[in-house]
């Protein structure tokens, strides 16, 4: 035998009660012995609560009766064959009858007992078990009706009754023993005490219900039918990655549930738990969904988290003074007046010196704990012993759960590293002995940007968001958002990281889509973006979606992002650039970058800052953190210059060559800067920096290529020109070298401190000589490679190598969250 029990959503339409019947003709056509346990229609119970608070206050309640009476009839009209129609329609009436002289005992005395509520309220489980036995009796002749105001029996505290489990068990073996060949329909949530008044199991009372019932009749299973795919990693509204549980232990669907999770009521656990009787969460409205089990001897998990689960508004109370430290008493006073308050206490935490406590209530109860905490504990606080009591508001609760936890070191590590990094400020945390679950407190405003972090950095195997803003969508940018589109589909499906691209703006347009831009069709959508461009809005439009996992690309060759750059990490956003500005101006915030981004715990990555994807920035940081010095770096870096002295050959004219670098996409957006050696100055500089030195742009000692009047030449057109006009200056150079076999190098070095870049002719011996296309290099003499030098080497400019670079450093800071 087994208990089915559906809820509001699962008997709240003809469409839904449809479903319900096929449910239950499925167990029919196996032979299964069922008891079903129903609610109250969707949204009755919350309307017949407001109607009966309306009467007190002598508002008419006709209306709202009869428009739950008209949901009734519709179904009946709809389900149950006309000639049946009468005896069901009337005895429904009946029911309505009764309900509207309770309020009109309501309006009457001015008054509503707890006690009368409970009354009025089981109205809807009455009503709803009713009109669904005569509906099943249609394919079942022995379908009944069950109120279990006859089988379950409490205390008096009405709203939230006790069981009585000694009377109800017995009350209930004694009523199935005698019907069973019937298919019983019971209603949910409701009870009666000893003097048979009907009493309530508190909201979300009938999956208790089913529990108790299938406790007592040791039933097989007990199926929980509801509309949504079960129990899941978390809040699904709020993260979109969240997925159905498959199975999890009673003490985690407790723990779970109790924070947010209002999928199942938590009480219903304990005499399942006790019975060993699996619970089952099931879908109504979707059959292919298998469930999700709650049992013993459940699979290991391979996460050390089941879940995540949350509550949306709390409040937090705080008290402290010295009047509370050694007081053994103080928080028995405390809680016991709360509790007899009816102030529900959803978490806990204390310092060790016993100096404060903090505790979070419902927002509702805050005022009336305080009120009540002062009336209290008046004495202390006159004396001083307690400071004045505090209150704060706008808060969320977020509970990470699984019975794997315990003992697993690092989990609270990895908690508090991810919610840090993101920026999530931890206002209290909560952990239970059991260590079953670690609570914090933080924003609401974070809560969504926390779940998801933490659903992320949890649930390992799945890939992570990266959620991207681009500025500059020219040359690289174009590169990268292929790339990007590319290689997604593995990326996602090697469980590795999902790049989002959220915002992308140019100078004239910028477009941000929270749910991520379509990169098959990102620049039409770019183009047709009636959002005028604005940096700052930019930026702040991306701090104040609060999204996980964010970090800011800067694409341009332009100084004003990088002016952005501190207060973005400050809302821990990472950066990563191609663009070499930030890192090649005053070194002071070339040092105050690199340390704000340390203290917000994001990462700032410029691979390609120098030698576009190769790995130069990274090897550098590699040596160095692993102990090793640099004595000196020699190396070619700019790979327009080598293209150009690589191709400077036979008829072609320098001119033309420059063009064919810029085509190529190897030059800056202005060739001036290559060619006028500021490039390579700036690469030199970061290079140095990154060795440790604190080195100025203007230390760097840099010799020229060009004659005085292309150096000067005031537009990127004019410049073209004065390369033309100059043509005979650079055949002598190519010619001079050619005599005496060597080739044109432009080359830097930094060696004891300093750094310079000069334009040489070298032979066949040195290891310079042999370069093709855009190819730079880079030979590091260090303490460790001092006989050879370590060597990197490769194309070093063009769209595709540089995009790549910034692709993976994109990557890493996924990975790093
Ligand atoms: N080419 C290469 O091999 C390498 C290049 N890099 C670096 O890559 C960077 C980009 O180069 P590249 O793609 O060729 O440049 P492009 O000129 O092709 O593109 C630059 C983009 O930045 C946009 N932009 C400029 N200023 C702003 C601003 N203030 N606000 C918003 N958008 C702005 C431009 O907008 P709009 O179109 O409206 O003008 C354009 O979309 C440079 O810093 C360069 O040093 C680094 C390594 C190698
Ligand atoms: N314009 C640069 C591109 C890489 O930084 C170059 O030519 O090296
Ligand atoms: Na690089």
């Amino acid at each position: 035998m087994k208990i089915l029990k559906f809820g509001g959503t699962s008997v709240g339409s003809v469409d839904a009660l449809k479903a319900l019947i096929d449910v239950v003709k499925t167990n029919l056509d196996k032979q299964e012995q069922m008891v079903i346990v129903v609610s109250a229609m969707g949204g009755v119970t919350n309307q017949l609560i407001t109607t009966a608070e309306n009467a007190i206050k002598g508002i008419d309640f006709s209306e709202a009766l009869a428009d739950i009476e008209k949901r009734h009839f519709e179904v009946v009209k709809a389900l149950i064959p006309v000639q049946q129609q009468n005896q069901v329609l009337t005895k429904l009436k009946l029911f309505f009858q009764e309900l509207e002289d309770l309020m009109q005992g309501v309006t009457a005395l001015q008054e509503l007992s707890p006690k009368t509520r409970d009354a009025i309220l089981s109205y809807g489980e009455q009503c709803s078990a009713f009109m669904i036995s005569r509906i099943l009796k249609t394919i079942h002749e022995g379908a009944d009706y069950l109120n279990t105001t006859e089988i379950i029996k409490t205390d008096s505290t009405f709203g939230n009754a006790r069981v009585d489990f000694e009377q109800s068990n017995f009350l209930i073996k004694n009523y199935f023993e005698h019907h069973k060949d019937s298919l019983i329909v019971a209603t949910g949530f409701i009870a009666s005490d000893d003097q048979n008044r009907v009493t309530t199991l508190g909201r979300g009372g009938s999956d208790y219900t089913s529990a108790i019932i299938g406790a007592a009749l040791n039933v097989s299973q007990i199926e929980i039918w509801t509309d949504v795919n079960g129990m899941m990693t978390a809040d699904p509204r709020r993260v979109k990655k969240a997925f159905s549980l498959e199975e999890l232990s009673y003490t985690e669907a407790m723990e779970l549930s109790f924070f947010g999770a209002k999928v199942i009521y938590p009480p219903t656990m304990i005499p399942a738990f006790l019975k060993k009787i699996p619970i089952v969460i099931k879908n109504t409205f979707d059959a292919s969904f298998p469930g999700t089990f709650i049992k013993h001897d459940i699979k290991p998990s391979s996460t050390v988290i089941r879940g995540i689960s949350s509550v949306d508004h709390i409040s937090i109370i705080n008290l402290q003074g010295s009047g509370m430290v050694g007081k053994a008493g103080f928080s028995g006073r405390l809680f016991s007046l709360l509790s007899r308050e009816q102030v529900n206490v959803v978490l806990i935490t204390q310092s060790s010196s016993e100096h404060s406590i903090t505790f979070a209530v419902n927002p509702e109860d805050a005022k009336k704990a305080q009120a009540l905490i002062q009336q209290e504990f008046e004495l202390e606080l006159q004396a001083g012993k307690l400071e004045p009591i505090t209150i704060e508001h706008d808060l969320s609760i977020l509970a990470i759960v699984g019975e794997n936890m315990k003992k697993t070191p690092g989990i609270a590590g990895k908690l508090f590293h991810a919610l840090g990094r993101n920026g999530v400020n931890v206002v209290a945390i909560a952990q239970g002995s059991s260590e079953y679950n670690i609570s914090v407190i933080i924003y609401n405003s974070d809560l969504t940007k926390a779940l998801n972090t933490v659903h992320d950095a949890f649930f390992a195997q799945l890939q992570k968001n990266l959620n991207v803003f681009i500025v500059g969508v020219g040359n690289i940018s174009k590169e990268l958002l292929s790339q990007i589109n590319a290689h997604h589909a593995y990326l996602v499906e090697n469980n590795l990281i999902n790049i989002k691209i959220i915002g992308l703006t140019n100078t004239k347009k910028m477009l941000i889509e929270p749910a991520g831009i379509d990169l098959a069709n990102w620049q039409q959508s770019l183009d047709e973006s009636t959002e005028p461009a604005d940096l700052n809005k930019f930026v702040s439009e991306m701090k104040s979606l609060n999204l996980p996992n964010c970090v800011f690309v800067d694409n341009t060759a332009s100084p004003i992002p990088s002016t952005l750059y501190k207060d973005i990490f400050k809302s821990n956003i990472s950066v990563v650039t191609c663009n070499k500005i930030a890192n090649s101006g005053d070194y002071k915030q070339f040092a105050d970058l690199r340390s704000t981004a340390q203290k917000y715990g994001v990462d700032f990555l410029y691979e390609t800052n120098v030698g576009a994807g190769l790995p130069i920035i990274t090897t550098l940081h590699d040596l160095i953190i692993s102990g090793d010095k640099i004595t000196k770096i020699e190396a070619i870096l700019s790979g327009t210059i080598s293209f150009i002295f690589n191709n400077f050959k036979g008829d072609v004219t320098f001119h033309d060559v420059v063009k064919q670098a810029q085509e190529k996409g190897y030059t800056e957006p202005d060739p001036r800067d290559d060619l006028g050696g500021i490039d390579f100055m700036r690469k030199i500089l970061i290079l140095a920096r990154n060795s440790g030195l604190a080195m100025e742009a203007a230390d760097v000692d840099l010799g020229a290529i060009l004659p005085e009047n292309c150096a000067k030449a005031p537009t990127v057109e004019a410049f073209y020109q004065e390369l033309k006009v100059s043509n005979d200056y650079f055949e002598q150079l190519k010619k001079d070298a050619e005599k005496q076999g060597k080739v044109l190098r432009y080359i830097g070095k930094l060696e004891n401190g300093k750094a310079s870049i000069s334009l040489q002719a070298v032979g066949m011996d040195h290891p310079f000589y042999a370069l093709s296309g855009s190819d730079n290099i880079i030979a590091f003499t260090t303490e460790r490679y001092c006989e050879t030098q370590m060597v990197v080497k490769g194309p070093g400019a063009g769209a595709a190598v540089t995009a790549a670079g910034v692709f993976a450093d994109l990557v890493k800071v996924g990975a790093n969250q």
